[in-house]
């Protein structure tokens, strides 16, 4: 008889929702159908560049209760690319043939890879120079991911941000206010323009549509004629300033990330138009929490088929989302194109029939 396979599983990139959904499914499947081992590799690449690799066995058992969990159980980073890590002493060093060797210290005969489109491309990279047996699941509140209708953490991150909305309407009518709620995504707008919808936005500002200040201001006061006294507007985190940039918070440690267009555009708009203006900026809150049931159940899904790949001996592959089925594409051809929100999706077009300002 053969030997059982002995596979590895981590979790890459920012944290979110779903991704204990993932790590479930794939040891059921893994551990319950095939007999394999499991091996859970804790901060991502990082774990396997410890010596000894730091690894924990995952069994049903184990990963029985987190189903429900948010974040992950083995640990992420989003820091640190392993061709060019940050070494203490400030320098940068090549440090992936150490992942590599980790991989075969683990004794693994493959690795399912969750991640969104950097660690894709760095586990890919990985992946060709070792001759690793890789297989990718999307996971990223940004939906940036190609090839996939949707990634894990999306679904839960735009529930939050809708039920932000949701409880900025009172506040805001009570007021009479122009309420802001900058929201994440990297250069993707696939969070504010979902969101803005579900939540009853009156504008949604996202960076593939440029806008006016003025259009924005317009609206405004064509609210206040149809006798509505407040105006939420939902902006993606890399909305443009009007000169173009992208408002980014740097920290003592010099460290940049993307942030402040909310109260660049409140400044700006009370300015213009009088109107009083209040920033609410959701962050971390969109990563937290517990999954939505999608996320559980496309998670689910995501991490049986990536065991099958395995079993089926189809490496390089992603899993993805289409159409309600569950298929693979090569991982390479989902990380091609960066996926921002296309301007002649459905969403966009049912935004401009009701109304809602896209800023333009
Ligand atoms: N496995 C990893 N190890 C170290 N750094 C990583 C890893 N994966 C991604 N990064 C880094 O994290 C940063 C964020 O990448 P990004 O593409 O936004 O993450 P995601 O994989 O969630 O999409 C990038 O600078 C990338 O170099
Ligand atoms: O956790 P950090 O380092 O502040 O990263 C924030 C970024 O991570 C995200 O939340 C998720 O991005 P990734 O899925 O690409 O990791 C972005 O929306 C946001 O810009
Ligand atoms: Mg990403």
């Amino acid at each position: 008889m053969a030997k059982p396979k002995r596979i590895g599983i981590l979790t890459s990139g920012g944290d979110c929702a779903g991704l204990n959904a993932v790590i479930r499914a794939a040891v059921y499947r893994a551990q319950g159908t095939y007999g394999w081992e499991v091996m859970g590799i804790r901060q991502a690449t990082h774990g396997l560049m410890m010596r000894p690799p730091s690894a924990t066995p995952l069994t049903i058992e184990k990963v029985d209760p987190i189903l429900t969990a948010g974040g992950t159980i083995l640990g992420t980073t989003n820091k640190g690319d392993p061709f060019a890590f940050p070494m203490a002493d400030g320098s940068v060093q090549d440090r992936s043939q150490e992942i590599i060797d980790g991989y075969h210290e683990l004794g693994l005969d493959a690795l399912i890879g969750i991640g969104g489109d950097g660690s894709l491309a760095i586990l890919r990279r990985l992946a060709v120079q070792g001759n690793l047996n890789l297989v990718g699941v999307p996971k990223t509140i940004d939906n940036d991911v190609g090839s996939t209708d949707l990634s894990i953490g999306f679904d839960t991150a735009v529930n939050i941000a809708t039920e932000a909305l949701d409880r900025l309407h009172f506040t805001a009518a009570s007021h009479s206010r122009v309420m802001i709620l900058e929201v994440m995504g990297r250069d993707a707008g696939h969070i504010a323009l979902h969101a803005g919808i579900a939540g009853g936005a009156d504008v949604i500002l996202i960076p593939e549509i440029p806008y006016s200040l003025d259009s924005i201001c317009q609206k405004i006061e064509d609210l206040q004629e149809q006798g509505k006294n407040y105006c939420l507007v939902i902006v993606a985190e890399a909305v443009r300033t009007g000169a173009g940039e992208t408002m980014m918070t740097t920290n003592q440690l010099g460290q940049s990330r993307l942030g402040g267009i909310g109260h660049y555009l409140a400044d700006r708009i009370s300015e213009a138009s009088g109107a009083e203006t209040r920033v609410t900026v959701l962050g971390h809150i969109q990563r937290g929490g517990t999954p939505s049931s999608v996320e559980r159940l496309i998670g689910s899904a995501f991490g049986v088929a990536a065991v099958d790949l395995i079993a089926d001996g189809k490496f390089d592959q992603m899993v993805t989302w289409r159409n309600r089925h569950v298929e693979s594409v090569p991982i390479a051809e989902a990380i091609a194109q960066y996926k921002g929100v296309d301007t002649n999706d459905i969403l966009v077009k049912t935004a401009r029939s009701m109304g809602i300002c896209l800023g333009d």
